[in-house]
């Protein structure tokens, strides 16, 4: 790398600027660089890089200005926990990277100041992730930090990506005793060293060699498969939009540009642009129409197409194409079913562009952003790192990642503009968003629903048609997913033109505890059907159930249905407490409602009861599981149980969860042993069909055993 972009360096003249803090020497800051350049030398090369999250009290704006518009100061001018609005510096790197969370550079200014440079936020595809020696960069509206260390340790600290520029050789903003000469490299020359670098697989090299070539040659001819080796550089990179771009400007207007539409139709291909991918690739094969690769490409871009107008998929395929590598399914998003539009609850919401039946699927959406990171402590981390990579690779993504609702944080209304080159980005506004918008999301949601599946991995991930959804306790679509396929079905009969809403996390069963959690982190309080009635409960009520809850929750802690034999003694207590729990529900308020409160209790004791083979028990604790999730459903065996129809009212207050279908098949075991037998069935189609609304998709019931 730094054989590629060293050049010859001057000596530099040096300053006779005042000093504005006290700051270590050159040779203080020489030093502890090459020691821990020494100690980087052996640390294995593999360890995943660390990510600096932003911290958000610590917000300041990204720079919107050119480096051209603002003034250039010297390094020794810089104000410590200073942010340098309208100033900016240019520095050429006079070490090696040290590279941690950021790149840590020493830089010295025309005038011959040191300092330290730290680079953050830059990804792997950016020769700035790991700056090398001989570059040159200018940094706008510079934030000069204390570093930790003793005194006069100061640091030039870079958060925003779009806050440095990495400067041609030949840019004339770089000021005289900076400059290098003439360059040493002709057109044929940085080719050369392209090849070189792809070949050794250093990619962002050779997309920098290549742009040099570009630059200095203004052959066309010479020019075109230049074009044609970045666009192939930058699709290897991700980095779609600029691959789009090389291959169109590699066209010759000749035969050979079946190559140029092909490359764009992968590029757009990438970017989720299948209309715009097939119709490259269309003009791909009309100038070469026997080449196979390019019709698997297109029919490839057909089956996307397809999904993406009929919300068709192979679900299980799917499922069993999973894997701890592949977890980013090669799928369209199906999002024809909802509209985003004005909520008059807040801000934008989702709406339903036609009538929707329970069960039907609301929309499918392949992830926007997904890192494959199941581990909890990493997974958020790990998407905040992967927003900033793809908006930095790909500006066309910014524009739809930035205009998701950022919980109130001050924009300078450029973001994702483009600004020297690049899309201004503002990481704080990036972490805002992502903590407003992400979802976690298991592996899959069949595999979490069964019992043995080891608890808690969950992924971290960014769906944009789904974050406009507002929350509501008692929803009326849910959401699983498939790798990184959220799918999102409906829970009751939809109209047409009806807000779509579904359950941020699931919902806890005391009102005031839920709310604190919708209030903490998303600063809203729930109105929901339910919310806004248990609001209304006096607060003797709302204590005395908590209370009570409480109470059933220790008793039932210390005996756990199935384990053991649970004393008659002990079923007796819940089922009285459980009664004065009911007892103290308002029965105008919770009419046709779920009373939260009352699962527990009514859960444990079909469990107890199912122990017992007591099956009479089972049912009648089984209906009421069903009735304080707020389904209608007949308490009489005379009345006809329509499986489906219990979902469907569209006044349904029902809140659906796991615990649904397990209640289902409670029944339809009981109805069973007591030879019921079609009310058994009809109890195991009704579990079914909330099985399919729980995992997404068709799955046995088997897997919950
Ligand atoms: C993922 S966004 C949902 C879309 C958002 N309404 C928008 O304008 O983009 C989450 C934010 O929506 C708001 N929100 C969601 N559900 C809400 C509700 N039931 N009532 C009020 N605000 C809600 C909260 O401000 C929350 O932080």
């Amino acid at each position: 790398m730094a054989v590629v972009l060293q050049q010859n360096s001057d000596t530099m003249a040096t300053t006779t600027e005042p000093p504005v803090a006290k700051r270590l020497t050159k040779e203080q800051i020489l030093k502890t660089h090459n020691a821990h350049l020494k100690k980087q030398e052996n640390m294995p090369s593999t360890a995943p890089r660390p990510v600096k999250q932003p911290v958000m009290t610590e917000a300041y704006p990204a720079s919107t200005k050119s480096i051209r518009d603002v003034e250039i100061i010297p390094l020794n001018s810089l104000q410590v926990e200073s942010h340098h609005l309208n100033k900016g510096i240019i520095v050429k790197v006079v070490s090696p990277p040290f590279v941690g969370a950021g790149a840590v550079s020493i830089v010295q200014d025309s005038f011959g100041n040191v300092e330290k440079l730290s680079i953050y936020n830059q990804n792997d595809s950016s020769i700035l992730s790991a700056v090398p020696e001989g570059c040159i960069v200018a940094v706008k509206e510079p934030y000069y930090k204390h570093n930790g260390g003793g005194d006069g340790d100061y640091i030039i600290a870079v958060d925003h990506p779009s806050d440095v520029i990495l400067l041609r050789f030949t840019d004339p903003i770089i000021p005289e005793s900076l400059r290098v000469g003439p360059l040493l490299k002709t057109a044929e020359e940085w080719k050369n060293a392209g090849d070189t670098a792809f070949l050794g697989k250093d990619f962002p090299t050779a997309v920098f060699c290549y742009s040099e070539a570009i630059e200095a040659s203004e052959d066309e001819k010479f020019n075109a498969p230049i074009y044609t080796k970045r666009a192939g550089t930058n699709l290897v990179l991700g980095r779609y939009d600029a691959a789009k771009a090389d291959s169109l400007a590699s066209r010759t207007n000749g035969p050979g540009d079946w190559k140029a539409y092909y490359n764009a139709g992968r590029a757009a291909y990438g970017l989720c642009q299948y209309e715009e991918s097939k119709e490259f690739l269309e003009k791909a094969l009309e100038l070469n129409s026997s080449n196979n690769v390019i019709r698997k490409e297109y029919d490839r871009c057909l089956a996307r197409l397809k999904e993406q107008e009929t919300g068709e998929y192979d679900f299980s395929g799917m499922l069993a194409s999973l894997s701890p590598t592949n977890v980013h399914l090669d799928r369209a998003s199906f999002l024809r079913n909802t509209r985003v539009a004005e909520s008059p609850l807040h801000g934008k919401g989702l709406f339903a562009t036609t009538e929707l039946k329970a069960g039907e699927i609301v929309f499918v959406e392949k992830a926007t952003l997904m890192p494959n990171q199941y581990e909890p402590s990493r997974a958020s981390a790990a998407l905040y790192a992967l927003t900033v990579r793809q908006l930095c690779d790909n500006p066309s993504l910014a524009k739809d990642v930035l205009q998701m609702y950022d919980g109130g944080y001050e924009r300078s209304g450029l973001e994702g503009t483009i600004v020297d080159g690049v899309p201004v980005l503002d990481v704080f506004l990036i972490e805002a968003i992502r903590q407003k918008n992400c979802f976690s999301s298991p592996l899959s949601t069949v595999e979490d629903t069964k019992p043995r599946s080891p608890e808690g991995r969950m992924a971290k991930g960014l769906w944009i048609r789904a974050a406009a959804m507002n929350h509501a306790c008692v929803a009326n679509t849910m959401r699983s997913f498939v790798g990184d396929l959220l799918i999102s079905r409906a829970t009751r009969d939809i109209k047409e033109g009806e807000e779509l809403f579904h359950q941020y996390v699931p919902v806890k069963s005391l009102p005031d505890l839920r709310n604190q959690r919708y209030k903490d982190s998303w600063g809203f309080e729930c109105a929901c059907a339910l919310c806004s009635v248990e609001k209304t409960s006096p607060e003797a009520n709302r204590n005395k159930r908590k209370e009570l809850l409480a109470q059933i929750e220790k008793i039932c802690n210390k005996k756990v249905p199935g384990r053991e034999i649970i004393p008659d003694a002990t079923i007796r207590t819940v089922d009285r407490l459980a009664k004065q729990l009911e007892d103290a529900h308002e029965t105008e308020l919770y009419d046709g409602l779920p009373r939260l409160t009352l699962i527990y209790s009514s859960n444990w004791l079909v469990g107890a009861h199912r122990g017992r083979k007591n099956w009479g028990k089972v049912i009648r604790y089984g209906i009421k599981v069903l009735r304080n999730f707020g389904f209608r459903v007949p308490s009489d065996e005379s009345e006809v149980w329509d499986p489906r129809g219990i979902y469907a009212a569209q006044d349904n207050k029902t809140l659906m969860t796991l615990h649904v279908v397990t209640a289902l098949r409670r029944l339809g075991e009981a109805y069973g042993a007591l030879g019921q037998k079609e009310l058994a069935e009809r109890c195991v189609e009704a579990a079914e069909f909330g099985y399919l609304l729980v995992t997404g998709f068709k799955n046995s019931l088997t897997d919950l055993d």
